[in-house]
């Protein structure tokens, strides 16, 4: 770990969980902040003990990620700010209930905030890190990006698009000096249960990580160059060979020819 410094990091949802130690240890490795959620106070208090902790210059931003003009406030920041160097996407709520219990509205406020606003806030950091020569880009996900049976299927689809929008924005962005890390948390012991209407208090305790070690592991991830971070996986093997059999099926894809089981099913 370095303290050297590394300009400005922004992290979104830093207001508790997940994000907040993202800015304690993005801090203790160099970098100044701005921190961006919702909740001033909370930000605040995080800011504060951050700041203290670890010597660096922390600002907050108050914004609802799911406003319009907050979004617009932030991307002027992105291109104004050349400090600014590393962008953790990290903002997100999830669901439980599935389909037929959900309420719409919400489905579509969580797609606007755990898609919609990740890909702004990509859309403005990603031109302004590539005109300087470099940069980087964390996009927090889930487990439920690859298990969408598991919780609500529109909370796992907003988390499958971040896996497949940040491995195309690392194919794209790799050979321009830009980093590119997705990271997939398995449950974690954070506000998410509870503002989703549930309590990780009922979850077996085995299958919860605490949320320090989560940041600290995808953060290992990262220094190890990983573009795609499962904290919970004891065997990066596993992952390996997942992503080797979805790449078998790339040349396939698109093919003129209708395959025999379904032209023999047509004949029939
Ligand atoms: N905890 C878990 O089990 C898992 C979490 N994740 C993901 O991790 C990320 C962080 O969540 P986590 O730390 O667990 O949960 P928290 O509820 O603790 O953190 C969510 C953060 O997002 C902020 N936020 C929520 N809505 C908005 C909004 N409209 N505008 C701006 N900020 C907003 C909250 O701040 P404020 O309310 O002040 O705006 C808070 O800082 C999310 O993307 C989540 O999907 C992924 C897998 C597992
Ligand atoms: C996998 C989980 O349990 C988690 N809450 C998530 O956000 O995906």
């Amino acid at each position: 770990m370095s303290a050297t410094p590394k300009g400005t990091a922004v992290v979104t949802g830093a207001s508790s969980g997940i994000g907040a130690i993202y800015a304690d240890r993005l801090a203790r490795r160099g970098y100044d902040l701005i921190l961006v959620a919702r909740n001033k106070a909370r930000l605040d208090e995080v800011a504060s003990r951050v700041a203290s902790a670890a010597g660096r210059v922390v600002k907050t931003i108050t914004a609802d990620l799911n406003d319009k003009a907050d979004l617009k406030r932030l991307e002027t920041i992105f291109a104004a700010d050349s400090s600014i160097t590393m962008l953790v996407n990290n903002a997100g709520v999830g669901a439980l209930e599935p389909l037929l219990r959900s309420d719409i509205s919400a489905m579509e406020d969580m797609i606007d905030l755990n898609v919609k606003a990740l890909t702004r806030l990509t859309y403005a950091a990603a031109p302004v890190f590539v005109a300087r020569g470099g940069g980087a880009i964390i996009n927090i996900s889930s487990v439920v990006a690859v298990a969408p049976e598991v919780l609500n299927g529109v909370y796992g689809g907003s988390k499958a698009f971040v896996l497949a929008f940040t491995q195309s924005l690392h194919k794209e962005l790799t050979d321009k000096n830009v980093r590119i890390q997705v990271v997939l948390p398995g449950a974690t012991a954070t506000n998410f249960w509870d503002a989703a209407g549930g309590a990780v208090e009922n979850l077996p305790s085995a299958i919860v990580m605490q949320s320090d070690d989560l940041v600290d592991a995808a953060l290992a991830g990262f220094d190890q160059g990983e573009l795609v971070t499962i904290p919970s996986l004891p065997e990066a093997a596993d992952w390996a060979t997942y992503e080797r059999a979805r790449e078998k099926l790339i040349p396939n894809l698109s093919l003129s020819s209708v395959p025999l089981r379904y032209r023999a099913a047509a004949a029939a």
